[in-house]
């Protein structure tokens, strides 16, 4: 595609040095073709994949837009959220940076309105708001709609999902017949078009479209699973892709707070959003992700539109989304401006067919993956630690190390081969010394009512006649774990696990495998959960 420089889009000069402050290097698609075409007056529906830049497809000829002489209330962008409001405000205030006298506010529920009454009172010519609240003000008479030129409905779709078709409805009527409107999302589905028919005025729609209407360079996969191993499956592929950021969804606020308080219990920096939290509380959380001092953010849909967080390498559905849209709106959260991303959804049974829809939805595939096992999250980290190793091979001088070594490897017998397996072997930490005679297993963390056990599956051949009480005093006698510390065992017949509490599953899996268990003549294979 033809590359479109910003130079080339009649944008003003101060805007034209903050573009290039904020390193921007060309126009991406949607700029190139609704900047103009924003800049011209006319209404206007963009359209175009997640993370492509509309925000400054609107925000800049939205500031061009605006007399600075004049302090009144000029444009006024609507967005779902909160978090979405403060971004976008955000977004716009550096496009503004060189531009004097433009005074660009963020208001929304929650915060104090005496405090937004007086900044509005000092003269903005830019508001972003929600709904909600755009109104509240609107019904007090401390924003005044007289003079506004323009209007932007940023996912548009997503406020009428909310609720806020009324509050929207009103406020358009509030405004000046000759406004100028203009709707953005990645997904337009039908009420949207309804809305533009009645508010608009013969709309150009500016459709940027690709074949499919996800990201390319997000790679999707797919883990069937059961409702009780998503905690575990998910630690396991947090550990196996190690992603900078995460961000991990879920149907219900419960559901959110459940799995945070499960993910800080293994010790992830995890923190949940959700509409239940007081305001300060997402304020807190959506900064502490931002930041990076929240690796792991689970939210619920809330953060699913718009919202923009560098290094968000990973999108997790723990639930699948309800609607095909918000399947769009959530990986896209990864994938940003041109990055790649990974995004993994875990269907539960007959959610496969919901699946189904989706790929047919969004015009893509999603890849079905094996569930990674404890030695596969065990050897993609320890390739990952050899890398970092490579590095340091290359680039630091060792000859000190080196010694060091040479001088232990002569006195002990073995030889620098097993002195790189050890410091492999510590640097990976403990959770990896029950690999080896690794039968299917799973860990149920630090919380919740099996709190520090762990389920192991094994294999009893049926010859063997053996019955539950056999198998425990089996285990407990060869492995001298007090038989009443065995939690359970469970035997169906196509599998059978015992649950034993963690500190004993090396133990119990070293006598697993070729060794008898003689105290009663049991053997006892490692099995492969079915
Ligand atoms: N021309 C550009 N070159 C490089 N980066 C850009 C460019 N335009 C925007 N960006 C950056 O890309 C990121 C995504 O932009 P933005 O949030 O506007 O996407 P969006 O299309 O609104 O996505 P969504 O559908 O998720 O709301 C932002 O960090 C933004 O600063
Ligand atoms: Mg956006």
């Amino acid at each position: 595609m033809e590359t479109i420089r910003f130079e080339e889009l009649e944008i003003a000069e101060p805007i034209l040095k903050a573009i290039l402050e904020m390193g921007f290097e060309q126009a991406s698609p949607i700029q190139a073709k609704a900047i103009p075409a924003v800049l011209t007056g006319q209404d206007i529906v963009g359209q175009a994949q997640t993370g492509t830049g509309k925000t400054a497809a609107f925000g800049i000829p939205l500031l061009q837009s605006i007399d600075t002489k004049s302090k009144n209330l000029q444009a006024v962008v609507l967005c779902p959220t909160r978090e979405l409001a403060i971004q976008v405000a955000e977004e716009i205030r550096k496009l503004a940076k060189f531009l004097h006298g433009i005074k660009v506010l963020p208001i929304y529920g929650g915060q104090e309105i005496s405090k937004q009454i007086r900044s509005l009172k000092a003269g903005t010519q830019v508001v972003i708001g929600t709904p909600g609240r755009v109104m509240d003000h609107m019904r007090r008479k401390t924003v005044k709609f007289d003079h506004v030129k323009m209007i932007v409905l940023d996912e548009a779709d997503e406020m009428l999902n909310m609720g806020f078709r009324e509050d929207i409805e009103t406020i358009l009527k509030e405004m000046p017949e000759e406004r100028q409107t203009v709707l953005f999302s990645a997904t337009m589905p039908k009420p949207i078009m309804d809305i533009a028919r009645t508010y608009q005025k013969d709309a150009t729609v500016i459709k940027v479209v690709k074949k499919e209407l996800t990201v390319p360079k997000i790679e999707q996969y797919y883990y069937e699973v059961k409702p009780k191993n998503k905690e575990e499956v998910l630690s396991r592929l947090l550990d196996m892709y190690d992603p900078k950021l995460s961000l991990v969804f879920c149907n219900t606020k419960r559901q959110v707070d459940e799995l945070v308080t499960a993910l800080q219990g293994r010790g992830y920096f995890a923190d949940g959003l959700h509409g239940d939290l007081k305001q300060q509380q997402r304020d807190r959380v959506m900064n502490g992700f931002r930041n990076g001092k929240t690796e792991i953010l689970v939210a619920t849909d809330v953060a699913a539109r718009g919202i923009d967080v560098d290094d968000v390498e990973a999108v997790f559905n723990y639930d699948i989304p309800q609607d095909d849209e918000y399947y769009v709106h959530r990986i896209g959260r990864t994938g940003r401006a041109g990055r790649t991303g990974r995004a993994f959804t875990f269907v539960v049974g007959k959610e496969v067919y919901k699946l189904k829809d989706i790929q047919r939805y969004c015009k893509t595939k999603i890849i079905a993956q094996p569930i990674p096992s404890i030695n596969d999250v065990a050897s993609t980290k320890a390739e990952k630690l050899l890398d970092k190793i490579n590095n340091v091979i290359e680039n630091e001088d060792l000859s000190k190390m080196i010694d060091i070594i040479e001088e232990r490897v002569n006195r002990e017998d073995y030889t620098s081969l097993d002195v790189a397996a050890a410091f492999l072997k510590l640097s990976m930490g403990e959770s990896e010394q029950i690999e080896q005679n690794n039968p299917n297993y799973e860990d149920f963390g630090n919380t919740g009512a099996e709190a520090g056990m762990v389920r192991l599956f094994i294999n009893i051949g049926k010859k063997q006649n053996a019955r539950p009480g056999d198998i425990l005093g089996a285990i407990a006698g060869e492995t001298g774990m007090p038989g009443k510390l065995i939690g359970s065992i469970d035997m169906y017949d196509k599998y059978t696990f015992v649950e034993v509490p963690r500190e004993y599953a090396s133990d119990v899996i070293r006598v697993m495998g070729e060794a008898k268990i003689k105290g009663k003549s049991i053997n006892i294979e490692p099995a492969n959960q079915k």
